[in-house]
């Protein structure tokens, strides 16, 4: 584990000759097994496995070291070959630390920034009550509705279209995403690992990748032109919504079009979904679970709601400030079930020294977040849903806003504030008309709800079923309005 002149690895799992370590490399919920493996080995675990170098970062000290203080090392990502040739490499999640990625982060600034939050607000109210009536019409549905409310913001943020969940729109970006979520990580395909395979023909045996690459590059042209074109025919008719397309075509021409290229445009649209719809999504599916195995909780954010909100309107943004419990759900929600439970992967673009160990260029560097929000030293009884923990003992709301489920440094999530507020609004609004029971089968038995998280880049609950009972007369009657 000594390099002749260099300092030695981060501690890690005994690599194997050959293949390195990637028998180690945990299967089933990683982050679990990370969390595990660094109380054997500290905060930083190190593994390499056929050529691939991976170091799983636990801890929010060294996270912040390596993330924030160190972030000219540290805000690249790993070169995965299947990510170009599926096109994805338009999205600016994956791109190289460099001037492309500023091109896009300045764009996604521009618009998500926390200043900027007060033009997506009506825009997330309307959305939240289509949630409201989606989950009085369709109850058992709840998944499905759950997810277009942050795909519907999402979109009409990008476009000015408000989709359907059977949007044909939605259905491409859908499929495009699902491609690139099976072929992401270094050891699912072949070619992530030996990147020359890329050049074989495609009659060549064992080359299936690149079909499979092809059809996804198919569905990632569509998810980029056609509701892009859309707008554009609809500026022509003068019937546009004003939304992030118009905007930058509009700077674009007063630019003399010499601003963005209009591809540019057509990538960073098209990448608002992939990036805020699986995340929020899944958040919002943590908080049914959270809240179906917690009837406590959702009492005490009734409690507050009906206090500061009454019983003859909805939550809305203006209420905030005064409801600190049903904020302290929302921290503990991001705490106790982070969306993307390892982060997104980042890589060091050069050879970096942290506390006398030597992490070489080309690491890919997983933050564990779910080992940060789960560390006992920081959290009591971290498994439990308790949003009490964000409270100081004078009943004031503690510094703690669980921000490391947005991830670290330059590439921390630049959604974050449109995801908290959308995330907030649910919280409020679903609490403000409903309670979340248990669904009971015919002979009137609870239906058991295991409470397990599906593996996965973004985590989130595996099915289950709950019911969704208006409050009271006046709850029902605020939704038979929406
Ligand atoms: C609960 C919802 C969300 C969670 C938990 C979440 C979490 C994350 C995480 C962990 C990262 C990686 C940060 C890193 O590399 O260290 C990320 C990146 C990103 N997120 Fe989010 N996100 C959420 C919602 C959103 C939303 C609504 C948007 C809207 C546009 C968004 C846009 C992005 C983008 C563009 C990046 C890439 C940033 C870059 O590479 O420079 N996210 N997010």
């Amino acid at each position: 584990r000594f390099t002749p002149k260099k300092a030695p690895f981060p501690p890690g799992p005994k690599p194997l000759p050959v293949l390195g370590n990637i028998f180690d490399v945990p299967a089933g919920k990683p982050w679990k097994s990370f969390a595990t493996l660094s109380k054997q080995y500290g905060d930083l675990v190190y593994m390499g496995a056929l050529g691939v170098n991976v170091l799983v970062v636990n801890s929010v000290k060294a996270a912040e070291d390596l993330f924030d203080k160190h972030s000219r090392v540290y805000s690249d990502r790993p070169n995965i070959p299947m990510v170009s040739l599926m096109g994805w490499d338009i999205n600016i999640i994956l791109l190289p630390y460099g001037e492309l990625w500023r091109k896009h982060r300045r764009i996604f600034h521009q618009e998500y920034r926390a200043e900027a939050m007060p033009e997506f607000r009506e825009d997330q109210e309307y959305a939240a009550m289509n949630l409201l009536r989606n989950l009085a019409e369709t109850p058992k549905r709840f998944k499905t509705h759950l997810r277009l409310y942050p795909a519907s913001i999402t979109m009409h943020k990008a476009y000015g279209h408000w989709v359907t969940s059977d949007d044909p729109i939605v259905d491409v970006t859908e499929q495009a995403g699902n491609m690139l979520k099976l072929c992401i990580f270094p050891g699912s395909v072949l070619v992530n690992v030996f990147p020359f395979l890329r050049h074989l023909p495609e009659w060549f045996p064992g080359t299936g990748f690149k079909a499979y690459a092809r059809k996804c590059r198919g569905f990632v042209d569509q998810m980029r032109t056609v509701p892009y074109d859309l707008v554009k025919q609809r500026m022509a008719e003068g019937t546009a919504e004003p939304c992030l397309t118009t905007q930058l075509l509009e700077e674009n021409e007063a630019a003399g079009h010499e601003k963005y290229p209009e591809e540019l445009i057509k990538d960073v649209t098209a990448t608002a979904f992939a990036a805020a719809v699986d995340t929020s999504a899944a958040t919002l599916d943590s908080l049914i679970l959270a809240l179906v195995k917690n009837p406590e909780v959702q009492r005490k954010a009734q409690a507050e709601i009906d206090t500061v909100v009454g019983d003859a309107r909805l939550p809305n943004f203006e209420d905030r400030k005064s409801m600190p419990y049903v904020e302290a759900i929302y921290r503990e929600l991001i705490r106790w079930a982070p969306a993307a439970p390892m982060g997104v992967p980042h890589a060091a673009s050069e050879d970096n020294l942290y506390n006398g160990f030597l992490i070489p260029k080309g690491t890919i560097v997983l933050p564990n977040i779910w080992a940060m929000s789960h560390d006992e030293n920081k959290y009591s009884e971290p498994d439990n849903f308790m949003p009490e923990r964000f409270f100081r003992e004078d009943g004031t709301l503690s510094d703690d806003t669980s921000s490391i489920s947005y991830g670290f440094g330059r590439r921390v999530c630049v959604g974050r504030y449109v995801a908290e507020t959308t995330a907030w609004l649910a919280i409020a609004s679903l609490m403000a008309v409903y309670t979340i029971k248990p669904s009971r089968d015919a002979a009137g038995n609870e239906i058991p709800i295991s409470g397990e998280f599906r593996n996965g880049a973004i985590s989130m609950p595996l099915p289950f079923e709950c019911d969704f009972v208006p409050r009271s007369p006046a709850a029902l009657s605020l939704i038979s309005a929406l």
